[in-house]
Formats: structure tokens, sequence, C-alpha cells
């Protein structure tokens, strides 16, 4: 893919995403994979409202999150973390919002979240009946922290990393199935929270 038709995909997912409320100020980045042989991403730039975004407001970066030569705009501060999970998971795309319910059930479910027998698990990739822990890892500034704690819990069984007290992180063969899988985990996660108690 090239990065201008990236660009777009990536602006109208974002405004998509800012619509819903799961990228409030300028919260939340999203990434799709340009080509594997070297890792190439273009993921949205930092500090933008993501809202507003437009075709040009995406940086190319390799496989380190780093920008792949001068362009105008800083890549995502994320950006590491991205890489490092197309990079891992074979994913196409990555998507990282700061939705509520996965900050809430993170801080009651710090071991992990677990998901059991709900027809919604389809949507995240897993039958019904199963039973599905989605990580959950503290929350750092460095990239390199939190790409090691997302490979040290990853299962390639679950598309999702919950960061502590900041956001979700949702994976897919593309854009938008990572944003079903997104959609459907972000229900999955309110309905713990409210059989768990409060929101
Ligand atoms: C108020 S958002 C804080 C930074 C963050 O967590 C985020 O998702 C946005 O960072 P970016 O550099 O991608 O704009
Ligand atoms: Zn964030």
């Amino acid at each position: 893919m090239r990065l201008d038709e990236a660009g777009g995909l990536l602006a109208a997912e974002s405004a998509r995403y800012a619509a819903m409320g799961w990228m409030r100020g300028t919260s939340g980045n999203l990434s799709v994979v340009l080509g594997r042989d070297p890792l190439r991403l273009a993921v949205t730039a930092s500090g933008l409202d993501k809202g507003m975004l437009e075709p040009s407001d995406v940086v190319e970066v390799d496989f380190h999150g780093a920008p792949v030569r001068g362009q105008p705009l800083a890549p995502s501060a994320e950006a590491g973390l991205h890489a490092r999970v197309a990079r891992v998971s074979g994913a196409g795309a990555v998507v990282h919002v700061h939705a509520l319910a996965p900050v809430i059930a993170a801080e009651r479910n710090p071991g992990g979240i677990v998901l059991q027998d709900l027809e919604m698990l389809k949507g995240f990739g897993r039958p019904a009946d199963s039973r599905v822990v989605v990580p959950v890892v503290p929350n750092s500034q460095d990239m390199r922290v939190l790409g090691d704690a997302f490979e040290a819990g990853y299962d390639p069984a679950t598309p999702a990393l919950v960061v502590a007290r900041h956001g979700v992180y949702v994976w897919g063969d593309d854009l938008v199935h990572a944003r079903h899988r997104l959609e459907c985990l972000e229900w999955l996660l309110r309905f713990t929270n409210a059989v768990e108690g409060g929101a």
C-alpha cells in the first residue's frame, strides 16, 4: 500500500473513532503496514486532533517506529509499540484508542481480564464458549518497555493488549478487521465492568 492511500484510510478511521468518543483530545493513534521486508508502517502523526486528520497527517516509520526519512510531522509517540505489535503478530493494522471500558476493566483486573461464554467473542475471533484472557501491562513512556511486556504475554489467539491507566491496542488483517475486533472487545469489556459492578 502507498503512503497516500494509507493516509486516507487512517484519517477516515480516526474520524470514526473520534466520533465514538474513543479519541478524546488528541488521544489515540492508528497504523497500517505498508510493507513487510523491510517492515514499514504508516502511523498517525503525534499530537493532532485525530477527529480532524488530513490524509497527509501520517508518517512512514520503520520496525522501531522511527521515521524512515525526513518528514514534516513527528510520528505518534507510540509508533514503537505499533511496529512491535505488527512485527510480532503479523497484523496488517494496529489501532489504539482511549475508550474508558478497557481502562476500568484493567484497573479491576491487573493480572488480565477474563472473558468467557459470550456471543460477542466471535467478533473478537474466538469461539463464543471460549475463555479468553486479555493481557494487561503497566503503562510506561518507554515503548521498548511496553513492547517487551506485550511480547512476554503475547498469545497469537488474543489480538489485544490493555495498557493500564492508559488505553487499549487491538490489531487485525486490516483497519476494518481491527475495528470490528475493537468494537466487539469494547462491548465485552463494558459488559464485564457492568457485571462486576459499576460503570
Ligand atoms: C492525551 S493523549 C496522550 C498520549 C497518548 O496516549 C496517545 O494515545 C496519543 O499520542 P500521539 O503521540 O499518537 O498523539
Ligand atoms: Zn495512548
